[in-house]
């Protein structure tokens, strides 16, 4: 069978920008954006990225060029995801929370050439422009004015070159898009949220982005036409990639540009949503509604990953009707490429138990290669006991081609074989990964290793905590201490001392890994993709200074 080679009848460059031209075909005349009074067909949506991507070719930008976006998620973002790469250049989706020096920083290790800024974001990227060092060429703007409120596309454009709707007008809906050349050309630039040092730029390839887009509909189970509410930012990681699953299986995009619990139940209703992603964080959100909380009509399916769910908060939004699914990813994977495949057996246990199993992120989807648990010193596979810790590796197509301008950051995680994630987990013997902690964030306390996780879950069982973080405060005598940061439900009453929550924990945990302080706070630090900044509440532990000696 030697002679059997690979010719281009069979070797043509994976690329999910072939499903939008699909969509068009198959789902033409059903909905695929919707935001507000506007709603576009798939065959609208598609000819919209063409103009847009011939436009951007006609500004000379050219191919391998990076060409960023600063926005909610709003129509013309929805498009970006497909016009930039059409167009043969980088996507590079910037978080719209960063401060005008991060987006600063981000467009010059970029070297963007052109920049699409949502009419709100105005001042932001004014202000990061004008922190470039002279004589330095900044790049091209392009102002997305578009629903109300906005400025009149007649308004002065000043810095803009023009708006998003005249790259619209004038494109050329015949464009031919530029196909990569191969599947391993770069697609994608996207800066991981910083949660535990400075962002870095991760670089995806076109055959990436396919298999972890094609990889998260098949996980998720998700059926043709969906509707899809859009709760996650589409700048985080490029929506976990569920903009290109969209045009793979024709779902109705629902976009939004802000939102709180409220505003989500109103949109499932009007539009009948079907499925949405989130953080943990959205999860508690729609528990947290003090009225109002009625039941869902029908089962909506929600997504959550980017940090632990605690089990109390799965549990929760289960019983609101929800259809909760749990995964993990990082920027560096595209999207989630671990799950936790849920077993029909699982069904007949008490509701508190499945959300205890569903709180585990579980095992490799079907797109990723490998996923284990190793010693990160031998690189050898840890027990699978469900207690020997280790740190979690992956190995599949949709593992990032690098750090862009960093070979030593990327020659750090991938060796030897595997992507090293930096995150701690353990094993249980079913072959169900746990994740523990993120290396940075593990207490150790007399020698031990204490998982901040373990103790926050515990935290959450408690009726009234909003949301708890735990880290270490320093301590003469056992090196590390926990110590918890807590929010409290406003409705509670009377609300439970630090001292009450102590005791609470001491009931529910082994003694070393009992906060031994407890500070009660209005709202924990974020980041900008609703994960707990635990950086800076270690900080503000170790300006407490140390914990008292004492013999737990
Ligand atoms: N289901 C999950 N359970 C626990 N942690 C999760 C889950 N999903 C994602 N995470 C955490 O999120 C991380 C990936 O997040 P992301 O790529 O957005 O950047 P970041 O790691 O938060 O930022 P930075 O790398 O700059 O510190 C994972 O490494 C893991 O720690």
């Amino acid at each position: 069978m030697e002679d059997l080679k690979p010719t281009s009848a069979n070797s043509s460059p994976l690329t999910p920008l072939g499903f939008l031209e699909r969509a068009a075909t198959v789902y033409g005349d059903c909905p695929s954006v919707i935001y507000g009074d506007t709603a576009y067909t798939w065959t609208q949506t598609h000819r919209r990225c063409l103009r847009v991507a011939s436009s951007i070719s006609s500004l000379g930008i050219k191919t391998g060029n990076v060409v960023s976006v600063l926005s909610p998620n709003i129509p013309a973002m929805y498009e970006l995801h497909f016009a930039v790469p059409m167009s043969g250049a980088i996507l590079n989706n910037i978080n719209t929370r960063l401060d005008s020096r991060t987006v600063s920083v981000l467009l010059r290790h970029s070297e963007s050439k052109l920049v699409f800024v949502d009419y709100e974001l105005r001042s932001l990227i004014l202000e990061a422009i004008s922190l470039f060092p002279q004589n330095t060429s900044s790049p091209r703007l392009v102002l997305i004015a578009g629903d109300s409120g906005a400025p009149s596309r007649a308004a002065p454009l000043d810095d803009f070159l023009c708006t998003y709707e005249d790259l619209v007008d004038r494109g050329d809906e015949g464009f031919e898009w530029v196909s990569p050349s191969n599947e391993w050309v770069p697609m994608t630039l996207n800066y991981t949220s910083g949660t535990t040092s400075s962002p870095k730029g991760v670089v995806h390839s076109h055959r990436g982005v396919f298999i972890i887009a094609v990889d998260s509909l098949i996980d998720w189970g998700v059926p043709k036409q969906p509707v899809y509410l859009w709760t996650l930012p589409m700048f985080h990681a490029n929506g976990w990639s569920y903009p290109y699953g969209m045009a793979a299986v024709g779902g109705a995009n629902i976009c939004v540009r802000k939102f709180d619990a409220q505003i989500i139940y109103s949109m499932i209703k009007r539009y009948r949503v079907t499925h949405m992603c989130g953080a943990p964080v959205v999860l508690n959100m729609l528990t947290n509604v003090p009225s109002g909380t009625e039941k869902l009509e029908y089962p909506v399916h929600i997504l959550t990953a980017g940090a632990p769910p605690p089990a109390p908060v799965l549990f929760r939004t289960e019983s609101l009707g929800f259809v909760v699914s749990h995964g993990y990813g990082l920027t560096e994977t595209a999207g989630l490429v671990v799950s936790c495949a849920w077993k029909r057996k699982w069904n007949l246990l008490p509701a508190t138990e499945r959300a205890r199993l569903k709180s585990r992120q579980g095992v490799r989807t079907v797109g990723l290669t490998r996923m284990d648990v190793v010693n990160p010193d031998s690189g050898l596979s840890v027990k699978r006991d469900g207690t020997s810790l280790g740190e979690v590796v992956l190995r599949g197509g949709c593992v990032m081609l690098g750090y862009l301008k960093d070979q030593s950051g990327t020659a750090k995680c991938m060796k030897d074989g595997w992507f090293y994630t930096g995150d701690v987990g353990v094993m249980h013997p079913d072959g169900y990964l746990e994740i523990k902690d993120r290396s940075k964030d593990v207490i150790i306390s007399g020698g031990e290793n204490l998982s901040s996780v373990e103790v926050e879950s515990v935290l959450y069982t408690n009726p009234a905590v909003n949301e708890a973080a735990v880290v270490a405060r320093p301590d003469e005598f056992w090196g590390e201490t926990p110590c918890a940061f807590v929010s409290l439900k406003s409705e509670v009453r009377p609300k439970p001392t630090e001292k009450e929550i102590i005791e609470y924990c001491r009931k529910k945990l082994p003694k070393y890994m009992v906060p031994k302080t407890v500070v009660l706070t209005d709202e924990l630090p974020k980041t900008s993709t609703g994960k707990i900044q635990k950086f800076v509440l270690r900080e503000m532990a170790k300006g407490l200074g140390s914990s008292r000696p004492s013999r737990m």
